[in-house]
């Protein structure tokens, strides 16, 4: 309360009065003042970008290009806070960008992000999207566009029981994979699977594609089609290509073209992939509706082009969900499989509880992985140690705002450094360490902003509770059918950032059938 305020107060109490419309007008007045004041002592005390420490140009693009620096991002989060503190700005490329790493700032400008919340609004996805005339999905939607796919997608993608529903298509996927791990590891003498990540690419690509078209599209056949090899070599260097054509320089493009010009061809795949998938799908239906027959799907693409949204919207969505799970699961799934590789006594104790909730079963459904708190703490565990999305953004356009004491000017790329916060051994103690029992003690004591893997608030991840529901049918099933352990003398696999984090290597697994 202002000091103004209380001398208004004291003077009414000393002359006896109730507060009369003159005197609430008065201490409406002084409120005003005083809030007035406060705002302009803020105001100097708030630090200007130029005030930010951060790497000079030359030496921030000397890590990035020179020193392999853009496969090690996650890493220059770490070296970042080390040398600056929790903000500081650096050139990423052409573009300016102020990394934030701690949670309460982090939090700090989730809260301000608005009503529309906007990642970026460079991205090279969306030139490529411009300069093709495709539509956007929801990955690079921006404003009421976003929003109405938003609201509509969240209806089956956000709502328990809506994703709860897939539990039987996301089994059948689950079953193939098995199937495979069981084939590729008869063929090894130690029962080696080498490369998991490259298997639970394809486990990613079939899975999200029966969400999407409720059908199966072969991608763990013993023999796997051509045109969907095709479509991970598209994402895998699309990837690549991301954060290398958004840190030249556009003029670059023209000096060196092969990076964009591969970067398009990329995204030409991808949608003429999606495009081709939801065309075959919408033909059956529409065969089916001339024979006379009932039409009742429930698959996503079906209720994208049922809600009349533009066949344009409907490919350019498509499209950006495959994509979003493919790298997501994979990644997330080798990770799991190494750690817990690693970790025999957690592999076991998470085995003994699936094995309780099955009770003589063999596979779980959506209702029972709900019952599997060490499940869902291993899952957390290991998206705290390798988040696939190393690190997050936002451009508030509307508004400049403050955080952590400067003054950010709308429009400025803000990197929300999440790998270094889930890293921080403030927040976790042992922080390179897989602890999933850290997650199953209530009040341990981290922020709440301190390992966001899915994002918080309105544009945060959509698919991820059909990730989580796949990931944990997945694990449970190939734990209760394998033992699962690290090849022989096999060696630490490290993260790599490709746009996304990936593992560095392959990590090869020995599958003991059960
Ligand atoms: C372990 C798995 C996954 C992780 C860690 C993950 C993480 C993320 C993150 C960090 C974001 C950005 C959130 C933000 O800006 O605040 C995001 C957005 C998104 N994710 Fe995921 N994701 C995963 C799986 C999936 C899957 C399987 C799908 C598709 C079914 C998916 C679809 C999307 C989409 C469409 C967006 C954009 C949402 C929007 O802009 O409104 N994700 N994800």
């Amino acid at each position: 309360m202002s000091i103004a305020r209380r001398m208004l107060q004291q003077a009414l109490k000393v002359s006896g009065r109730s507060a009369s419309p003159l005197i609430k007008c008065l201490e409406r007045w002084v409120e005003g003042v005083s809030a007035a004041y406060a705002r302009r002592n803020d105001t100097r005390q708030v630090k200007t970008l130029e005030e930010m420490p951060g790497p000079s140009v030359m030496s921030f693009a000397w890590d990035l290009f020179a020193k392999r620096g853009l496969s090690r991002l996650h890493e220059l989060q770490l070296k970042g806070r080390g040398q600056y503190g929790p903000m500081w700005k650096a050139s990423f490329g052409p573009i300016l960008t102020v990394h934030v790493a701690e949670p309460e700032l982090i939090e700090q400008v989730l809260r301000q992000e608005g009503q529309h919340p906007m990642r970026s609004d460079l991205s090279s996805w969306k030139d490529y999207r411009q300069l093709r005339g495709h539509g956007y999905g929801l990955l690079t939607a921006e404003g009421e566009e976003w929003q109405s796919v938003r609201s509509l997608l969240g209806k089956h993608m956000l709502r328990p029981k809506a994703v709860e529903a897939y539990d039987g298509t996301l089994n059948a996927v689950v079953t193939d994979l098995i199937a495979k791990l069981k084939l590729r590891s008869q063929q090894n003498p130690q029962s080696i699977v080498n490369d998991i990540a490259g298997e639970f690419y394809r486990f990613g690509l079939e899975g999200i594609s029966s969400v999407l078209f409720e059908s199966r599209i072969g991608c763990l056949d013993p023999v796997v089609p051509a045109e969907t090899e095709q479509f991970i070599q598209s994402i895998n260097t699309m990837f690549v290509m991301t954060l290398l054509t958004m840190a030249m320089p556009r003029w670059l493009h023209q000096l060196f073209p092969k990076p964009w010009d591969t970067f398009c061809r990329c995204w030409d795949y991808m949608f003429q992939f999606a495009k081709g998938h939801i065309d075959e799908r919408l033909k059956e239906e529409a065969e089916k509706i001339a024979r006379g027959e009932e039409v009742e799907g429930r698959y996503l693409t079906y209720f994208l082009s049922r809600a009349g949204m533009p066949m344009k919207s409907v490919y350019s969505n498509v499209t950006e969900l495959l994509l979003a799970g493919v790298d997501t699961i994979s990644s997330t799934l080798s990770w799991s499989l190494y750690e817990l590789s690693r970790h025999p006594e957690i592999q076991d104790s998470l085995r003994q509880e699936v094995l309780g909730i099955l009770s003589g079963r063999q596979i779980a459904t959506a209702a029972d992985v709900g019952r599997m708190p060490l499940m869902k703490a291993v899952v957390k565990e290991i998206l705290r140690l390798y988040p696939v999305i190393p690190a997050n953004a936002r451009v508030i356009s509307t508004r400049d705002i403050q955080v952590g004491g400067y003054l950010i000017p709308k429009n400025t790329l803000i990197t929300l450094c999440h790998y270094a916060t889930s890293r921080d051994p403030a927040h976790f103690p042992n922080p390179d360490v897989f602890v999933p029992q850290r997650w199953l003690t209530r009040n341990d004591g981290h922020h709440p902003y301190a390992s966001v893997p899915f994002g918080v608030g309105k544009r945060s991840c959509i698919g991820r509770r059909i990730a989580e529901l796949e990931l944990y049918l997945a694990i449970a099933r190939i734990l209760v059918q394998f033992d699962v352990k690290p090849e022989p003398e096999a060696h630490v696999v490290r993260p790599m950032t490709r746009t996304l984090l990936v593992p560095e290597s392959e990590i090869n697994l020995q599958f003991i059938e059960r």
